[in-house]
C-alpha cells in the first residue's frame, strides 16, 4: 500500500502542507527541529490513532491552534481510499472516502504503518505493554474478530477488577471468569500462533543485522503458569487476587522476548544492539503482514542516520531494495548509502514547517 498524496493541517509546527509521495522511498531531510519526525508521526497517527511520541494526541496541535488534520490518499491494491482524522472545536473525527466513521478501527483498518524511530528500542527493553501492542497491532489486521474479542477480554478484566476492588461481594466473580476465560484463551491462541509465524523472518533479519549475536529464539509467556489452563489459573489464584484487589494473571500480563546465543539475557545487548534488534522485529512485522495480507505496510525510518552506524544501514537498504514497500525516511542530511536504482525515490527539504520537494 502507498500513501500518494499526504495533506497536514496545523500538525506541530507544519502549519499547512501537501505532500505528494512516490511509491518507492521519500526522504525528508533538513535542521534539528524543522518538522521532519512530525510528518510521520501524522502518518502513523491514521493507521494506530495515536502518536508514537507524545502520549496525547492534544500534543501535535499546532500552538495557538483549535484544529488539526490528516488527509491521505491511499492506494491498496486495486482501491484508492481517502481517509482522515481530524479535530475541529474540541472533537476527534475519523473519515474514511468522506464519510465520518463510528470507530476508529474503521479507519485503522484502512491503513497499515511500521515505524522504527529512537524509542523503538522501548520495544526490547521497555515494559510488557509495548510487546503485547506490537503483537496485537499485527492481530487487529489478521484475526477477523481480533476487536470484539479484545473489547470482551477488556471489559470482563475491568468488571472483576471492580468486584475484587469493591471487597463487598464476591458474587459475580464465577461469571467474569467465564467471559475472562473465553475470550482471554483465544487471545492467547492468537499471540502464540502470530509470535510462531513471526520468529522464520525475524531469524533471517538478525542474521543479516544482528550475525554476531547468533540466532535468536523467542520466549513467550502467556500471562500464566505454563501448567494451569487460565481457568484454573483463576480459580487458584482467587484468594490472592481478592487480597491485592486486581487479577493477577491472564493475557494482560503476558510478554515476549528474543534470546540470543551471545546475549542471553535483554541486559547483554548494547544499546545499539537493542535499537537493532528492534528493528529486526518491526521489518519482520512488516514482512510478515506481507505475508498475512497481502501488501506490505507503510516503513517510517525516523533518523535512521543516527540510530545506526553506515554498515547497518547498508544492511537495512540492501533488504529494502528487495521489497516493494512505500519508504519515508527522515535524516538531518541526505542519505549516505545509495538506494536501490530500480525504485522511486524523492527527496523533500523540510524547513521551519514547510516542505519542499527537491528531488
Ligand atoms: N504543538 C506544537 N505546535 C507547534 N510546534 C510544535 C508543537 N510541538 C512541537 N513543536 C515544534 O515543532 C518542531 C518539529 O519537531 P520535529 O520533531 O518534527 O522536528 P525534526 O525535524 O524531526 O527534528 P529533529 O531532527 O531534531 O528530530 C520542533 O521545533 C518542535 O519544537
Amino acid at each position: 500500500m502507498e500513501i500518494t498524496e499526504l495533506r497536514l493541517g496545523n500538525v506541530r509546527n507544519l502549519a499547512q502542507s501537501e505532500i505528494g509521495l512516490v511509491v518507492g522511498l521519500n526522504e525528508f531531510v533538513g535542521a534539528n527541529g524543522a518538522g521532519k519526525t512530525s510528518v510521520l508521526e501524522a502518518v502513523f497517527m491514521l493507521s494506530h490513532g495515536r502518536s508514537f511520541r507524545a502520549v496525547r494526541r492534544e500534543s501535535l496541535i499546532r500552538f495557538g491552534c483549535e484544529s488539526l488534520e490528516v488527509f491521505a490518499l491511499v492506494q491498496r491494491n486495486s482501491s484508492l481510499r481517502r481517509l482522515g482524522l481530524s479535530r475541529r472545536k474540541g472533537d476527534w473525527s475519523a473519515r474514511v472516502d468522506g464519510a465520518e466513521v463510528v470507530s476508529l478501527a474503521q479507519l485503522l483498518s484502512e491503513i497499515a504503518v511500521v515505524c522504527f524511530e529512537p524509542g523503538s528500542h522501548e520495544l526490547i527493553s521497555g515494559a510488557a505493554d509495548e510487546r503485547r501492542h506490537f503483537v496485537d497491532w499485527a492481530l487487529f489486521h489478521v484475526e477477523r474478530d481480533y476487536v470484539e474479542i479484545a473489547r470482551r477480554f477488556r471489559r470482563a478484566l475491568k468488571q472483576r477488577n471492580a468486584l475484587l476492588r469493591s471487597g463487598v461481594s464476591t458474587e459475580g466473580l464465577d461469571a467474569w471468569d467465564a467471559e475472562l476465560v473465553r475470550s482471554g484463551t483465544v487471545l492467547d491462541e492468537w499471540r502464540q500462533k502470530y509470535l510462531a509465524a513471526l520468529l522464520p523472518g525475524v531469524e533471517e533479519l538478525a542474521k543479516r543485522l544482528l550475525p554476531e549475536l547468533g540466532v535468536p529464539t523467542l520466549k513467550y509467556q502467556r500471562g500464566w503458569p505454563v501448567e494451569l489452563t487460565f481457568e484454573e489459573a483463576l480459580s487458584q489464584r482467587r484468594e490472592r487476587d481478592l487480597e491485592r484487589a486486581h487479577t493477577g494473571s491472564g493475557p494482560h500480563r503476558a510478554d515476549w522476548r528474543l534470546s540470543f546465543p551471545a546475549a542471553p539475557e535483554r541486559e547483554h545487548l548494547s544499546r545499539g544492539q537493542e535499537k537493532l534488534t528492534a528493528l529486526v522485529c518491526l521489518l519482520g512485522q512488516a514482512e510478515l503482514f506481507h505475508k498475512q495480507c497481502g501488501d506490505w505496510p507503510i516503513l517510517c525510518l525516523d533518523d535512521l542516520a543516527s540510530e545506526l552506524d553506515l554498515d547497518h544501514q547498508q544492511r537495512v537498504f540492501g533488504w529494502l531494495s528487495a521489497i516493494d514497500a512505500q519508504v519515508l525516511l527522515t535524516g538531518t542530511a541526505p542519505l549516505a548509502v545509495t538506494p536501490s536504482p530500480l525504485r522511486q525515490h524523492a527527496r523533500f527539504h523540510v524547513e521551519q514547517g514547510r516542505v519542499e520537494r527537491l528531488l
